[in-house]
């Protein structure tokens, strides 16, 4: 149980100052607790992080338009304040597929984190841990499933999988992920092809020296050879299909969630095809710009599922708000991507850590000026205006 206590933190103007001497010294030295808030850490980690690096990791694709609505549409839905109701208590327990999580957030399987800080995908790992929640390792990441499992204790969290052309790369990769322990296999289905982001052309993005993508050390596919576009569409099979989903089924006993769902169709293919959950996603706009928003799209893709299987949702998680709003609309529980980098290259392991703790403590702080106590409370009557009705009083 979480209790509501007056924030003790420094007033606004302390922070701004603090700030103002992370200009200077770029961010170094600035103690995680004197963060306020996930745009903090993203300007510290833009001005550590050299431009090649940032710019990978903050891009969407081609105008970034479905980039600026991710985060945008969650401050046009507007949540209803209720009051006199004991909030005294907050709890924000949940669990998804069985796994008790001390809050709704995950971690996203994001790409090549030791470019943000040395200890990269550890550090992420052991955070979400320690704060009750878990990560999901990249098949790209530049720390190996077997490093992961070892530095967690046999705990890593949940696996993403691209399907390679040489689809016993990716068969491999799910038995070494189930034998270092991951509970769960993300099949990222939004990328037949890379997006286009511009800056990792202008950048001429490469990895860094001495960073490799560690799951395949004894193969070509462990350096980035011609950009990111090219790599890919190299190595990752095109040609996949939902039928494919039988086959990754076939081979695994975890449970297989597909992460890039954006409609109602592909949801009812996904329940239809034997897909153990869904992730509502749109990679972090960097795939098909000019699609919706992931928020836009969720209870459509709730509807359709008709809680016959959980359903997350990714992109543009800031607040605590927008996960209240975000579980209001009927997801198990949210993923959050790009905060962790700026919590990692600001911080390391004490960055994820702060980040984690920010969000859930703006939830607690949200769910109690909203009237709710516990997870289980949480419906669309949160929600002021919902997608087919107009506001109408509920008693
Ligand atoms: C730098 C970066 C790398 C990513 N790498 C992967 C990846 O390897 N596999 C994958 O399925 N999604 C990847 N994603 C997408 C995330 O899993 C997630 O969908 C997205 O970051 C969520 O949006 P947010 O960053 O606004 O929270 C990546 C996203 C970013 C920003
Ligand atoms: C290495 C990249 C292709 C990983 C990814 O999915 C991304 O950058 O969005």
């Amino acid at each position: 149980m979480d209790k509501i206590t007056n924030n003790p933190q420094k007033p606004a103007i302390v922070s701004d100052i603090t700030l103002a001497n992370s200009r200077t010294n770029r961010g170094q030295g600035r103690k995680s607790d004197s963060y306020l808030n996930i745009e903090e850490f993203r300007i510290v980690a833009e001005r550590k992080l050299p431009r090649m690096v940032y710019d990978y990791y903050a891009s969407g694709s081609d105008n970034q338009i479905t980039l600026g609505e991710n985060v945008n549409f969650y401050s046009r839905i507007k949540l209803t304040p209720r009051c006199l109701v004991d909030v005294s208590n907050i709890n924000t327990k949940t669990s998804v597929f069985g796994i008790p999580l001390s809050f709704p957030v995950m971690i996203a399987p994001t790409a090549m984190q030791k470019m943000a800080h040395p200890n990269g995908e550890i550090d992420t790992c052991l955070a979400a841990r320690d704060m009750g929640t878990l990560m999901t390792l990249s098949s790209l990441a530049t720390t190996s499933v077997e490093d992961l499992g070892k530095a967690s204790g046999g705990n890593p969290g949940w696996f993403q999988l691209y399907v390679f052309k040489d689809r016993s790369i990716s068969e491999k990769l799910v038995k070494r992920a189930e034998m270092a322990g991951f509970k769960a296999i993300l099949l990222t289905i939004d990328t037949p092809f890379l997006g286009r982001r511009e800056s990792d052309y202008r950048n001429e993005f490469s990895l860094p020296t001495g960073l490799q993508l560690r799951n395949f050390t004894d193969l070509p596919l462990a350096d980035i050879q011609g950009g990111l576009n090219k790599y890919m569409a190299t190595m990752i099979d095109s040609s996949l299909t939902w039928n494919d989903l039988a086959w990754l089924k076939s081979i695994t006993k975890l449970p297989v969630i597909v992460k890039g769902v954006m409609c109602p169709q592909d949801a009812l293919l996904a329940v239809k095809y034997g897909a153990d959950g869904i992730i509502v996603s749109n990679h972090g706009a960097r795939q098909l710009d000019t699609s919706p928003s992931t928020i836009e799209v969720l209870p459509y893709v709730v509807r359709a599922v008709g809680g016959r299987i959980p359903v997350i949702v990714d992109g543009g998680v800031r607040r605590g708000t927008d996960i209240l709003k975000a579980l209001a609309y009927g997801a198990c529980a949210v993923m959050i991507g790009r905060p962790v980098l700026w919590g990692l290259a600001a911080d390391g392991y004490d960055g994820v850590l702060k980040v984690l703790q920010l969000l859930r403590d703006e939830l607690v702080l949200s769910m109690a000026l909203a009237g709710v106590n516990s997870i289980s409370k949480i419906d669309e009557s949160l929600i002021w205006s919902s997608p087919n009705s107009l506001p109408r009083p509920k008693l």
